[in-house]
């Protein structure tokens, strides 16, 4: 059975129909990615889930349970959870209040309870393997650390589904692969996990399964391995690849540029003597690099037009 499912989901907005009947189902421990092009009704659907907001018509169901999302509050409550580029933290706050700011343990009297807010932070933390220091100001941390306090705060309420809405578009190649680790780590923690990406090779990496919107209709939805790249690519468009792209036999006609082989003077007959022979011994990539700057034109030969050979190479 789906952790969450959506069915009949109407979304407009003035002089656009956003989302037109659409059904999605996310599974426990694993990832739906959901694929369109832009304006196809991802990010309304996400802001739907998140409380933001509300449908024109339709049903979620969490759990089997019919539920309303009627503020982001709501949502979060029930373990609705959304990891965003922008989500907005502090930067005069440690990690540990920016992580549960809105909803910090409470002690006694309804206090904020500062100790069990710090260890928690420090757990969350760890669990998704981020060395930072919950008392830390958050302005003293470095970009990526930054986006690991998102991630911590997003997963601060006891998620059952996962959120990520295009999570690797700004980070590095290194944060990709925790990004990936840290995917792997909550589908193994059992939550359901809602992956938006316009990247293909991601999607084919992490996700299990997926959903592709088209104007605001779902148009397909199954196992990430039973299709390949094209056949989304066809669900997303609506026609094939080879219409997008068609083959056409182009006629070659003449050149439109030519560029004559050009060779730098060198500045004296020594040096051009010394550039050769630097050259003939050049057998590594390090004394080719020395040849190259030892045949570099001096400042003098720079302003001289280049020596022409008889030959021409042609545009292709
Ligand atoms: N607040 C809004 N007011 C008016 N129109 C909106 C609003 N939000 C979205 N839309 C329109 O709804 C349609 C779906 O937009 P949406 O942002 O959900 O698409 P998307 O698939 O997330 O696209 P992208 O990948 O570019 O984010 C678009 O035509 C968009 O212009």
């Amino acid at each position: 059975m789906p952790v969450l499912s959506l069915s009949g989901i109407d979304r407009s907005f003035p002089g656009v129909k956003a989302l037109d009947g659409v059904a999605l189902e996310l599974f426990a421990g694993e990832v739906t990615a959901l694929v369109g092009e832009n304006g196809a009704g991802k990010s309304t659907l996400v802001k739907i889930l998140t409380g933001i907001h509300q449908p024109d018509a339709g049903e979620i169901r969490l759990g089997g349970e019919v539920v309303t999302l009627p503020t982001a509050h709501a949502a979060a409550r029930l373990g609705i959870t959304a990891i965003h580029q922008e989500t907005v933290l502090f930067d005069e706050l440690t990690v540990a209040e920016n992580i549960f700011l809105g909803h910090a343990p409470r002690g006694r009297f309804g206090l904020v309870d500062w100790r069990a807010m710090r260890r928690q932070a420090a757990a969350i933390l760890e669990r998704i393997g981020a060395a930072i220091d919950p008392d830390v100001r958050l302005k003293d941390l470095a970009i990526a650390s930054r986006h690991l306090v998102a991630i911590a705060r997003a997963l601060s309420v006891d998620a059952r589904v996962v959120i990520m809405d295009e999570p690797s578009a700004a980070l590095s190649h290194k944060e990709i692969e925790e990004l990936y680790g840290l995917v792997e780590k909550l589908k193994a923690e059992g939550k359901a996990i809602l992956f938006i990406s316009h990247k293909f090779d991601e999607i084919f990496r992490i996700a299990d399964r997926y959903t592709v919107f088209r104007d605001g209709q779902k148009v397909g939805a199954g196992r990430i391995a039973d299709v390949v790249q094209d056949d989304l690519v066809k669900m997303m468009v609506g026609r094939s690849v080879d219409r997008i792209y068609p083959k056409v036999a182009a006629r070659i006609g003449e050149p439109v540029l030519t560029v004559a082989a050009t060779a730098t003077r060198p500045s004296s007959p020594t040096s051009a003597s010394r550039c050769a022979a630097a050259r003939s011994s050049a057998s590594t990539a390090s004394s080719a690099r020395g040849a190259r700057n030892s045949c570099r034109p001096s400042s003098g030969s720079r302003s001289r037009p280049p020596a022409r050979s008889g030959s021409t190479a042609r545009s292709r």
